[in-house]
């Protein structure tokens, strides 16, 4: 068995390439660890190949729409295969281009895959054994595995395989409401797959209640959603899936469909890490447990990402990672402080679109004992009414003496642009009255969050 001891190891090459390159920069002898394809779960089967999809998917919700504008066009063709392969390679020619830049790099090890611990400093990776001063572990999660009875051994799919799916699906269940189902369940239902979705609760349960109202009742025009079900089996034959679902009325239906996915959430991959046997702290889903410096309760071992449980975004990752890397290579005194996050925001990527930044009004109701909320809908700006639409609504959250703005939320078109707005409002710790005392471009579609201001200013 080959030994070999680095300064510096990190498992997982997605957001851990926020160490890997700039501490070999800086001298150390580094390794990286990687199981899968380079770039990880964001760039091979996350954000990029999902809103590759997407995007075609909104292409034909527009052309849908075209009527409105006096335009006819004839039914739109999609040649899913040809989409999928120039997306897939687009992403392996970039996934691929990473391996001969580290390779370029002398201070640095690669090992491609599977390690796990063996020591509390020690991994290791096919035959060889790697330790080292200073570990960071960011391997990510994985999909949740249904436990339905009948399921296990059917050719279920999950993001992974979905993304990757060349063939034209004539029919797919959908289960689950969250971020995932309602982002590729629109991408297959936009792209001629006829598509049910079965929620266990409601759709994006987190999301703020009024924005997650309009969103639902826009996404359910559009598709079936049969929400507060309860799965009861599955079977495989004939190349169709039987799965039996309890509807909230009590009714069992049985729904037959060529495709079923899976999007129930994901797991942390620590089991597979063997960590919980070297004494490392998990949670009690089985997230590593880290201080707000991403310290693990072993020494000089940290950890971030998907991996330490939510929120669960690539650009929350690379903040982290980030700032890991700053407090533990160069400014070493904010370890002993710990992060604070400016605001976190989220986007979905569905149709309507989602973004969010800060707190939701339940949440801020609970903080605060003075809320004041502002709320505008897009059909009543004047570039609502230049693109037709007939929903849409921004909701500002103020908080405070001074009316802070403390959470913003938006469902409708462009929605995950519209938040930057926001985001920076918040960052600033922007107060009502410089929400108030800003000029916003006529007839932009932000005049909805000036409508919106001025709501909560009514509201006063
Ligand atoms: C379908 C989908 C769409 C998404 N869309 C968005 C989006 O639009 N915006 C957004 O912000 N986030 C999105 N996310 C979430 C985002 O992808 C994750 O939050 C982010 O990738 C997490 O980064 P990470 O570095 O923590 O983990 P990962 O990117 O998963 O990286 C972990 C890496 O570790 C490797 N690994 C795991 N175990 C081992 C082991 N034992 N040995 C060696 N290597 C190992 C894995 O192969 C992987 O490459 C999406 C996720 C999915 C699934
Ligand atoms: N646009 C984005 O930023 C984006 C897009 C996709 C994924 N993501 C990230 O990936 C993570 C995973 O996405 P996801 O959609 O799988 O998870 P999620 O947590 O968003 O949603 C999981 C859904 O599955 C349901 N569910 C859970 N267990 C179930 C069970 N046993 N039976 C039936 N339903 C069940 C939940 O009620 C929920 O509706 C998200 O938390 C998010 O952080 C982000």
């Amino acid at each position: 068995m080959e030994t070999k001891h680095v300064d510096v190891l990190i498992i997982g090459s997605g957001s851990g390439s926020k160490i890997t390159r700039p501490a070999a920069s800086l001298g150390y002898s580094v390794a990286i660890i990687e199981k899968g394809p380079f770039g990880g779960t964001c760039l091979n089967r996350g954000c990029i190949p999902s809103k590759m999809l997407i995007h075609p998917a909104d292409i034909m919700a527009e052309i849908e729409e075209a009527n409105k504008f006096n335009i006819t066009v004839s039914k739109p063709t999609i040649d899913k295969q040809k989409l999928v392969k120039r997306v897939s390679e687009s992403i392996d020619k970039d996934s691929n281009s990473i391996g001969p830049m580290y390779a370029k790099i002398p201070n640095l090890s690669v090992y491609r895959g599977e390690c796990k611990f063996i020591g509390t400093h020690t991994v290791q990776v096919n035959d060889v054994r790697v330790s080292a001063d200073k570990i960071f572990i960011v391997a990510g999660c994985r999909a949740n595995i249904p436990t339905i009875p009948g399921i296990e051994g059917t050719p279920y799919l999950t993001y992974a395989e979905a993304l990757r799916l060349e063939e034209q699906p004539e029919s797919m269940l959908v289960l689950g409401g969250g971020y995932i189902a309602v982002e590729l369940g629109y991408y297959f239902g936009m792209t001629g797959t006829k598509v049910d979705f079965a929620v266990r609760s409601q759709l994006l349960s987190a999301i703020d209640k009024d924005i997650r109202k309009v969103f639902q009742d826009e996404f359910c025009k559009r598709f079936p959603v049969h929400l507060q079900m309860k799965p009861i089996s599955v079977s495989y034959h004939d190349k169709k899936f039987h799965t039996k679902i309890q509807l909230k009325t009590g009714e069992v239906r049985e729904f037959v469909t060529t495709h079923l996915l899976s999007a129930i959430g994901v797991a942390p991959v620590t089991d597979q890490l063997n960590l919980a046997a070297h004494g490392y702290q998990l949670d009690c889903e089985g997230f590593i447990k880290v201080d707000s410096s991403f310290r693990t309760n072993i020494p000089n071992v940290w950890a971030f990402g998907d991996i330490i449980g939510h929120p669960m975004f690539r650009h929350t990752a690379n903040y982290q990672g980030e700032w890991v890397f700053n407090s533990v290579f160069k400014d070493t005194a904010l370890q002993k402080v710990g992060i604070t996050y400016p605001p976190i925001p989220a986007a979905v990527f569905s149709n309507p679109q989602i973004g969010t930044v800060g707190l939701t009004q339940e949440e801020a109701e609970a903080k605060y004992s003075k809320v004041l909320i502002g709320t505008a809908d897009y059909p009543d700006c004047a570039m609502g009414a230049a693109l037709q639409v007939d929903h849409g609504m921004v909701k500002l959250i103020f908080a405070g003496d001074g009316y802070e703005l403390v959470g913003a939320h938006i469902v409708g078109k462009e929605a995950s642009t519209l938040i930057h707005i926001l985001i920076a409002y918040m960052r600033c710790k922007a107060n009502l009255e410089i929400l108030k005392d800003t000029i916003y471009i006529h007839p932009a579609l932000a005049e909805v969050v000036r409508n919106a201001v001025r709501d909560a200013v009514s509201n006063l």
